[in-house]
């Protein structure tokens, strides 16, 4: 295998295309992690995550820099381990391991066939064990990275500081949190024209005015996005030293924070 890839190989994931928001429903539904949104998760990510393809890639290679020997690389809220894979093509550092944390059984499932597919093509991974679980709970071991890749913005906002409090706590000297997030921006105008400008991303690729309607409303109730402002002091309360936003694309963004 190539130590790095800038092409991911990605023959063992589904394809299949999003269309479910794509006839009008009665009742549009809380979003959640089911089994129907992990057939189409791979394409529901790409056509709706300004930047996607390029942060998890990115987190490879940024993992790389901060991963110390013998230590734990956590993907928390790893869905179907797009974060875990670009660790295991990116990290060479000497007894490092991957572990995958995410609370759906369906992309758990989903998550350890497409890991098993990566063993089978690459010799020489980081070994990886995928737990189904709840981060919340989760008893953290001393780790050097630990990438949140659009899942802080699903926990419950009074439990956010807590959780990146324990995060710190296990994040080894010359370690690093990646923190990746859509945003919400405090000034009016920002945020009107970047929402619109995802609204038209969205467009772009192929979504209906009606699929990105009913999508905004089954996410309304289950995604809290904060401003940039918000991240940083909340990551400075919960002992971070310094943060450090690396990508911005429209109201997506990924951050550094150094213990
Ligand atoms: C937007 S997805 C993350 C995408 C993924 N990190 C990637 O880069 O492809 C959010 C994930 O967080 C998981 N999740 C949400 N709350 C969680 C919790 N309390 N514990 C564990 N996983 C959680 C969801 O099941 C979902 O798979
Ligand atoms: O803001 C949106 O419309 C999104 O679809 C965003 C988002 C995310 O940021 O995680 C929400 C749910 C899905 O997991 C995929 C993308």
């Amino acid at each position: 295998m190539p130590a790095f890839s800038s092409t991911p190989p990605d023959a063992t994931v589904s394809k299949e295309p999003d269309r479910l928001f794509a006839q009008p429903l009665a009742q549009v539904p809380d979003f959640a992690f089911n089994e129907d949104v992990v057939r189409v998760f791979p394409d529901m990510i790409k056509r709706s995550v300004p930047g996607y393809p390029t942060i998890v890639e990115n987190l490879g290679v940024l993992a790389a820099q901060f991963a110390q020997p013998n230590s734990v690389l956590y993907d928390l809220g790893s869905s179907l381990g797009a974060v875990t894979q670009a660790l295991r093509r990116h990290v060479r550092t000497d007894g490092c391991r991957v572990i995958a944390v995410d609370n759906s059984a369906a992309m758990v499932e989903r998550c350890r066939e497409y890991l098993n597919g990566q063993d089978s093509m690459f010799q020489e991974l980081l070994p990886v064990e995928v737990i189904e679980g709840d981060i919340l709970a989760l008893a953290f071991q001393p780790a050097s990275v630990v990438a949140l890749n659009f899942t802080l913005q699903f926990i419950a906002p009074d439990q956010r500081t807590a959780l990146l409090s324990r995060i710190r706590q296990s994040l080894l000297p010359g370690g690093a949190l990646i923190l990746s997030e859509k945003l919400r921006f405090n000034d009016a105008e920002e945020h009107a024209l970047l929402t619109d400008l995802h609204v038209a991303f969205k467009r772009a690729n192929g979504y209906s005015e009606l699929e990105i309607a009913q999508k905004r409303s089954a996410i309304e109730n289950v995604m809290k996005p904060d401003s940039l402002e918000e991240h940083r002091e909340r990551l400075l309360a919960a002992g971070f030293s310094k943060v450090v936003p690396w990508f911005q694309c429209l109201n997506f963004a990924s951050l550094i924070a150094l213990p």
